[in-house]
């Protein structure tokens, strides 16, 4: 028993070196370059395939084919990517960023589509070994491994380089470090471990383009244990995992939990990733310094000509016969799968790495219910299980959704990624989903022709559900909650409720997909839903456009055209490649298309409503996270007007706001507040009143506190310690948007307005979200900002002085009883700062209670009646302003 406890032990320790070597590869780059490279299982892939062709195709001496692979083939992908595909990323989007997360995902279904071109999808099994069967020498060259990049870190100058350029990669450049240097050497040895990970696991797994990436893709949870900080952690979490997996081959329970524990044993790794990526939700925000992920948003699709291009394109397999029919049949599935993206991730800004999870438990649910193999269920008609199946997977969008609430970039993704490499390992594959299930078409549609049909109609049903999603009153929420989520949740959209209704609605919208899928091939199969494919897919959306339907569409078209006209693998290479040239065509290349059409019309021609508004949102830099499509550079307060368009009217004299009954005056209060970050104490019991009727400002020197007692005021933050009370009711507890619907609106130091959307439909979310709910309170907020003649221009690309107007209009148009304006003459020129004290005195005097932070003491001198001082995180005195 000793023997086989040790023998077991020592084959987990050869699997944990492997998983091991991958997290101090991914670890390294990361630290290196700010990318977490989901390309790493696939650099691993290519690697062995090196191996194989130079030993097994070619008769190279063992030795040097190992040799060529590890010292040339995999570093210099590395250097490739690292100079040709992210550094020119890096240059635009600053470190991390919005787009490294596709363009690495792109390197992966490309590397994965090239090796499928290059060596067939088929498996070898023949790969050479490099070193011999004894897990000690594996486990001695990753300790090894691992212990040279510490040591190389500590203590030489490449590592104090490495170390600064992790800090702060501008500061890094300042002061004459090489940090593209930097980063070449953290993809060249990020890139070396994926290739002897490669080489190290390829003789003992199935070699295929799909596999072993795969593999490796569920051990990226060993680097996020370890916070992709610490090559100790995991190392020790990697060898851990592989012991306890090893050792779990040895427990039989029985019964039902024997098929449990066998699962476990296959994929503990998994089990990992699902729980690393749950426990650290923070995960990379210091690498997305430019503002959390969001994935760039492509204009909606409004041309009504594209539309019927697409319809028509969808009817023209209603001709076709044979096997170009029986391949369309997949087309349709597919579409609906996709189009679950555009809801989730193309509307509401979330990345959603897990969609193939979601269409793989509607494709077996489906399965299983017209078999009657369901539990509890019996047999059902096949309609009906497709329809069931919708309704029992469309909760399990909370699965994702509900960590989606305090999940943003890379902690999203990796979580999303985790539910699908989660579902695949844990129902897909299991044995009662993989034996023969074999579901009929409705009947009346069994043909391949009718079945084209019946796929169409529902197909029409999901363009319409996600036209309708993206129309009205939730439409506008979703835009907003996309393109800034802070500035959402202040204008009361309810966030969490609607992040997860967008999942919801995307699992609802795949699992329909995947059971028209599987009920057109007539066959239940794991691997259609296995997690790569969840990886493509999400990829071949957002190149194509992600908030495109047709986009959408094309992707389908393309993904299932591509695999059935040409050798396996063209389609992930032709998406691959689109999607490494994403950071050139940052809105999908749907948006580019246009854009290049409308380049092609020249000025002169005259558009539609319609294509003047997507002219007008191609303008904007969508390259740019959410909020940084507002900012000004530094050093200009306003952006030059665009030739040809006429600057906004300046703010009108106000006319005094007329209150409506419904709008009785309001305290807020702040009793005792305290925060600490860490050790430090920003607020330190902070006593303040912003009383109706009058305007009450907060001054103090940077780093006072200010704004983390503004923070405590609207609701992003919540204290450690005191209370908050509205007119004595206390909302401590309560969440942004909940403060805006009971009337306490707030305006951003930095702009928080919607780019994607008008400046109307900004103001219209105010009123639509606020307390008031009064739809004629947009244009009275519009009139009152002198914004009325530019309403329909899109928000994007004003200057940041009207800006300011919209978001002061969107807090004024939800019906505010308290107002708090965070620096808000800030970006404005002398009138507008004037025009804009004019505007908050007769709020004031209307009734309203104001408090305004602001830097200047003789700014808000003349504005406030009182006025707080604030230093080291306490009032330190209380006076009259002028203004009593
Ligand atoms: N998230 C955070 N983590 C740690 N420390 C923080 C955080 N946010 C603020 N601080 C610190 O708390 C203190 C108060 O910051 P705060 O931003 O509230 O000051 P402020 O008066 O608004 O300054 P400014 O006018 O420059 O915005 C500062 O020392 C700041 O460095």
């Amino acid at each position: 028993m000793a023997s086989l406890t040790y023998d077991l032990t020592l084959a987990g320790l050869a699997v944990g070196s492997a998983a091991a070597l991958t997290g101090i590869g991914l670890i390294v780059t990361y630290r290196a370059t700010g990318v977490l490279n989901f390309a790493h299982g696939a650099v691993a892939m290519v690697t062995a395939y090196a191996l194989w062709q130079l030993r097994v195709g070619w008769g190279w001496p063992l030795w040097a084919a190992a040799a060529l692979c590890l010292v040339v083939v995999a570093p210099g992908i590395g250097l490739l990517l690292g100079r040709f595909v992210f550094r020119p990323l890096s240059v635009l989007q600053g470190r991390g960023g919005a787009h490294s997360l596709v363009v690495s995902l792109g390197v992966f279904v490309l590397l994965v589509g090239g090796a499928g071109l290059v060596w067939g999808t088929g498996a070898k099994t023949d790969v050479p070994r490099i070193l011999p069967d004894d897990p000690w020498i594996r486990l001695s060259v990753v300790v090894v491994l691992a212990a040279a990049v510490s040591g190389v870190t500590r203590f030489t100058r490449v590592g104090r380089e490495l170390r600064a350029v992790v800090d702060d990669r501008r500061l890094a450049a300042l002061s004459g470090i090489d940090a593209d240097r930097v980063a070449d050497t953290g993809w060249a040895f990020g890139t070396f471990t994926a290739g002897l990970t490669g080489l190290l696991l390829a003789p003992y797994v199935r070699l295929d383009p799909y596999g072993l990436p795969l593999l490796v893709t569920a051990v990226l949870g060993v680097a996020v244990a370890a916070g992709l900080r610490s090559l100790p952690v995991a190392v020790g979490v990697a060898l851990a995992i592989g012991v306890a997996q090893s050792q779990l081959t040895r427990l039989h329970p029985g019964g039902g939990w024997e098929q449990v524990t066998q699962a476990l044993g296959a994929n503990l790794f998994a089990v990992a990733l699902l729980v690393a990526a749950l426990a650290v939700p923070r995960l990379g925000e210091e690498a997305d310094r430019e503002g959390f992920f969001r994935v760039p948003p492509a204009p909606a699709a409004g041309g009504g000509a594209v539309g019927v291009l697409a319809g028509v394109l969808f009817l023209l397999p209603l001709g076709f016969a044979g096997a170009d029919l029986t391949t369309a049949v997949q087309v349709p599935g597919l579409a609906v799968v996709l189009l679950s993206l555009v809801v989730v991730t193309g509307r509401g800004g979330q990345v959603s790495l897990g969609q193939a999870g979601y269409a793989g438990l509607g494709a077996l649910f489906t399965a299983l219910l017209a078999a009657g193999r369901f539990p509890g269920v019996g047999p059902l008609p096949e309609a009906a299980a497709l329809g069931f199946c919708v309704l029992l997977v469309a909760p399990l969008g909370l699965l994702t959704g509900y960590p989606a609430i305090r999940r943003r970039g890379l902690a999203l993704a990796l979580t999303t990624l985790a539910f699908g490499v989660g579902v695949s390992a844990f129902v897909l594959t299991q044995p009662y989903a993989a034996a023969g299930l074999s579901p009929a078409r409705p009947a009346g549609f069994t043909g391949d022709r009718a079945y084209y049909a019946l796929e169409l109609a529902l197909l029409a049903g999901a363009v319409l559900v996600v036209w309708l999603l993206r129309r009205g009153r939730t439409g506008r929420a979703l835009a907003a909650l996309r393109d800034h989520e802070e500035g959402a949740s202040a204008a009361g959209v309810a966030v969490p409720a609607l992040t997860v209704g967008a999942f919801v609605a995307g699992a609802a919208l795949a699992a329909l997909g995947g059971g028209m899928l599987v009920m057109g091939v007539q066959a239940f199969s794991p691997g259609m839903f296995d997690p790569v494919r969840g990886l493509l897919w999400f990829a071949a959306v957002v190149v194509l456009g992600a908030d495109s339907v047709p986009g959408a569409l094309a992707a389908a078209a393309l993904l299932v055209g591509l695999d059935a006209g040409a050798r396996g693998g063209t389609a992930a290479a032709v998406i691959g490649v689109l999607a490494v040239l994403l950071g050139r065509f940052p809105g999908g290349v749907y948006d580019a298309l246009r854009a290049g059409l409308a380049r092609v019309r020249g000025p002169g021609v005259r558009l539609s409503g319609a294509g003047r508004r997507v002219r007008g949102r191609l303008g904007r830099t969508t390259v740019e996270p959410r909020s940084a499509a507002t900012r000004v550079p530094p050093g200009r307060t306003e952006p030059r007007i665009p030739p040809g368009e006429t600057r906004p009217s300046p703010l009108p004299p106000p006319a005094p706001p007329a209150r409506p009954e419904s709008s009785p005056p309001a305290r807020l209060t702040a009793r005792g507040v305290r925060v600490a970050y860490g050790d430090y104490l920003a607020l330190d019991g902070v006593d303040l009143t912003v009383a109706p009727g009058r305007i009450t400002a907060l001054t103090g020197p940077n780093g006072a506190g200010k704004s983390t007692l503004f923070h405590c005021l609207a609701g992003t933050l919540t204290p450690g310690g005191g209370r908050i009370l509205l007119d004595g009711t206390d909302v401590t507890r309560e969440p942004a948007h909940r403060r805006t619907r009971r009337g306490i609106a707030r305006t951003f130091q930095r702009l928080a307005v919607f780019p994607s959307l008008t400046v109307g439909e900004n103001v219209r979310i105010g009123a639509e979200q606020g307390r008031l709910h009064d739809p004629a309170a947009t244009d009275r907020a519009l009139a009152l900002l002198g914004l009325t003649p530019v309403r329909d221009r899109p928000a994007a690309g004003l200057p940041t002085g009207t800006l300011r107007r919209v978001e002061l209009a969107r807090a004024l148009a939800g019906g505010p009883r308290v107002l708090l304006l965070d620096e808000p003459a800030a970006g404005l020129d002398t009138a507008e700062t004037a025009a804009l004290a004019r505007l908050l005195r007769a709020l004031a005097a209307d009734g309203m209670a104001l408090l305004v932070v602001e830097h200047d003491p003789d700014l808000v001198a003349g504005l406030a009646a009182t006025v707080y001082e604030m230093e080291a995180g306490r009032i330190t005195a209380v006076r009259e302003g002028a203004a009593r």
